[in-house]
């Protein structure tokens, strides 16, 4: 039988949201970064910050922005602003991570990474995500089975048909531990965050295997100018 006798002294395990909210989004095509672009009249990232402050397992929601960023103000003692923001994603988490833990974080406490540009993820994903993963080890990620045929390629000619059995699309959340994921993050500094696009990617390459937990292609991450229209569409919808 489990020995709970010391479950008073335990240090309490929080969570908490980081989104990273720092990059320019070239890929949108617009001069206003995409996160700041309004649907339904409010900038994109507040649906994002919406759907974390509705889930009450979460503790504080950071948000990471680009150094001298002014576009964002919040007035929510569950919301904070951090501007950290680096040159890549990866670089914006790590310093968030560090800003997390200097602001008196736990290294035990879970973090959940969402990207500013998922403004569809909904209070329902995120605790299908931390039902999924708070007894987990390792911790995980949304991610999808691929809905397509998926092929290989040579200078634009189709190579081969892969075999996508065992493929998936890495969305955000990604839930780790807070310590473990900064370390595994560190791990890759001084190579500039090099090949880390995802904090799954870096919990790999440090020898783990996070929990693949099935997201919905409604989370998708806005990134070209015609997905803006889409995203508005889905949220008024849901209104
Ligand atoms: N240096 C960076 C780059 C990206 N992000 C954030 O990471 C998320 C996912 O990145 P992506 O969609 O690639 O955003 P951008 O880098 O802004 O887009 P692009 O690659 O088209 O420029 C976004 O919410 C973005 O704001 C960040 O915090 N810091
Ligand atoms: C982290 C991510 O959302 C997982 O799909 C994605 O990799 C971020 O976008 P990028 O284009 O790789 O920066």
């Amino acid at each position: 039988m489990t020995d709970h006798s010391d479950i008073a002294t335990r240090p309490t395990t929080r969570c908490h949201a980081l989104i990273p909210c720092a990059g320019t989004g070239s890929r949108a095509g617009s001069l206003l970064p995409k996160q700041y672009q309004p649907l339904l009249d409010v900038p994109l990232v507040l649906h994002t910050l919406g759907a974390f402050r509705a889930c009450s397992r979460i503790d504080l929601v950071l948000v990471v922005l680009a150094p001298g960023d002014r576009f964002l103000a919040v007035d929510d003692s569950h919301i904070a602003l951090a501007h950290v923001g680096g040159a890549s994603r990866a670089e914006s988490v790590f310093n968030g991570l560090t800003h997390l833990l200097a602001q008196g974080a736990s290294p035990q406490d879970w973090v959940l990474v969402h990207d500013a540009a998922r403004c569809l993820i909904t209070p329902r994903q995120i605790d299908a995500l931390l039902d999924a993963c708070l007894d987990d080890p390792v911790g995980g990620l949304l991610a999808l089975p691929l809905p397509d045929t998926l092929k290989a390629s040579i200078d634009g000619r189709v190579s081969a048909t892969v075999d996508r059995s065992d493929k998936w699309l890495a969305q955000t959340p990604q839930m780790f531990r807070i310590g473990a994921l900064r370390q595994a993050l560190q791990a890759h500094a001084a190579t500039g965050f090099s090949g880390i696009t995802d904090e799954a990617s870096a919990m790999e390459l440090a020898g783990h295997a996070p929990r693949l937990v099935p997201g919905s292609a409604a989370n998708f991450k806005v990134t070209y100018p015609e997905d803006f229209a889409l995203a508005e569409a889905i949220l008024r919808s849901r209104t």
